[in-house]
């Protein structure tokens, strides 16, 4: 179904464009389990988008994040920029609508980065560079209770997205803990949480530009509204609708490398809510430990054939050791935050170029 704007709200039985993964399945005895691995193989390596289900995170702690979402996008300007991303030399915070560009044109919504919540390390010369992406979020003192909601969401979307990793690498062929070295408490996750204003004119309909997500893998709570759209392999977009109680997981960049391409890093967009309607959703972001190393993951031949290779952004070369990755990423997507805590990496490197 080609689109252009937002979908009439699915008759309750429509099939979902997109395969559904039982989660639970995973674990659960009496599973035909080469069946669920064959399932899970096709929706990751042909789709690279799907919904996941079966995850155990309780709805009421959803609900409650989403309608503290909605507090705070409701607070005025002057306390969500209290929070704001420019004082926090880690990039977690607020930023305002309008500021974000996704192939030269500007996104139309606002949001709150957090990051795994720990003390800034002391550094010195010729440490790594990634080391001082670790640090602590912000929290509007408006809403004392959105630090503890937040950070039980961010754990369970780290567990949920572990166990999706886990049965992915079983999947390819390998020992379930394949990834787990890279993927402990100390993983780079990155959690946003996102309002969509609905669109200023009729045909600025930009939410969010078409893109990839970068890191290996992505989890998407949205609300009711929908506007999320997967591009399929002849150009055109599904509407990823609203599911009840699933999770929209996606295939990241960096696992698509890993993959030598036989996983597929899909594109995506979010298309504006129309007039006198607002969308809020929580994208959760997998990364590895900052000082990993991706490495190619030995497929079984039978997949290894059916590979098709990566194609690199020559603008923005993706790198094997992830922390750099990281870093060259925040730096380029928040220019006024590196300007204002990262002169000196910025002068270091322009010196070096
Ligand atoms: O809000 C959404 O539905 C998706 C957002 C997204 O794709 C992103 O932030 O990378
Ligand atoms: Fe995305």
């Amino acid at each position: 179904m080609e689109t252009t704007g937002q979908a009439p709200p699915a008759p309750a039985c429509a099939r979902p464009a997109l395969p559904v993964i039982d989660i639970s399945r995973f674990r659960a005895p009496g599973t035909d389990r080469e069946g669920f691995l064959a399932e899970l193989r096709s929706a990751a390596h042909e789709v690279g988008f799907f919904y996941v289900t079966g995850h155990g995170v309780p709805a009421s702690l959803r609900d409650d994040v989403l309608s503290a979402a909605r507090r705070f996008f409701a607070l005025p300007e002057e306390r969500r920029l209290e929070i704001e991303n420019l004082n926090s030399p880690q990039f977690r915070g607020y930023t305002r609508t309008g500021t974000e560009y996704t192939a030269g044109s500007a996104d139309w919504r606002e949001q709150i980065d957090i990051g795994p919540e720990r003390a800034a390390p002391a550094t010195g010369p010729g440490d790594p560079d990634y080391l001082r992406l670790i640090g602590p979020n912000q929290w509007p003192t408006a809403l004392p209770e959105l630090r503890d909601l937040v950070l039980r969401w961010q754990a369970e979307a780290l567990r949920v997205s572990r166990e999706v990793l886990r049965a992915l690498a079983a999947a390819l062929g390998q020992d379930e803990g394949y990834f787990d070295q890279w993927f402990d408490d100390e993983a780079a996750v990155h959690v946003k949480i996102v309002h969509y204003p609905p669109r200023a004119t009729e045909d600025a309909d930009q939410g969010v530009g078409a893109h990839k997500d970068y890191g290996y893998l992505a989890l998407l709570q949205q609300d009711e509204v929908g506007g999320l759209q997967v591009q399929r392999e002849d150009g055109g977009w599904i509407d990823v609708l609203p599911l009840p109680d699933a999770f929209v997981f996606n295939i990241g960049e960096m696992l698509e490398i890993a993959t030598q391409g036989y996983l597929r890093a899909t594109r995506h967009r979010v298309i504006s809510p129309r007039a006198g309607v607002h969308r809020y959703s929580l994208p959760f972001f997998l990364g590895p430990r900052l000082d990993a190393v991706v490495e190619p993951l030995p497929l079984p031949p039978e997949l290894a054939s059916l590979s098709r290779g990566v194609t690199d952004d020559p603008d923005n070369p993706l790198l094997a050791a992830f922390g750099e990755n990281a870093v060259v990423g925040w730096l380029r997507s928040h220019p006024r935050v590196a300007e204002r805590w990262w002169s000196d990496v910025l002068a270091e490197r322009e010196a070096r170029r």
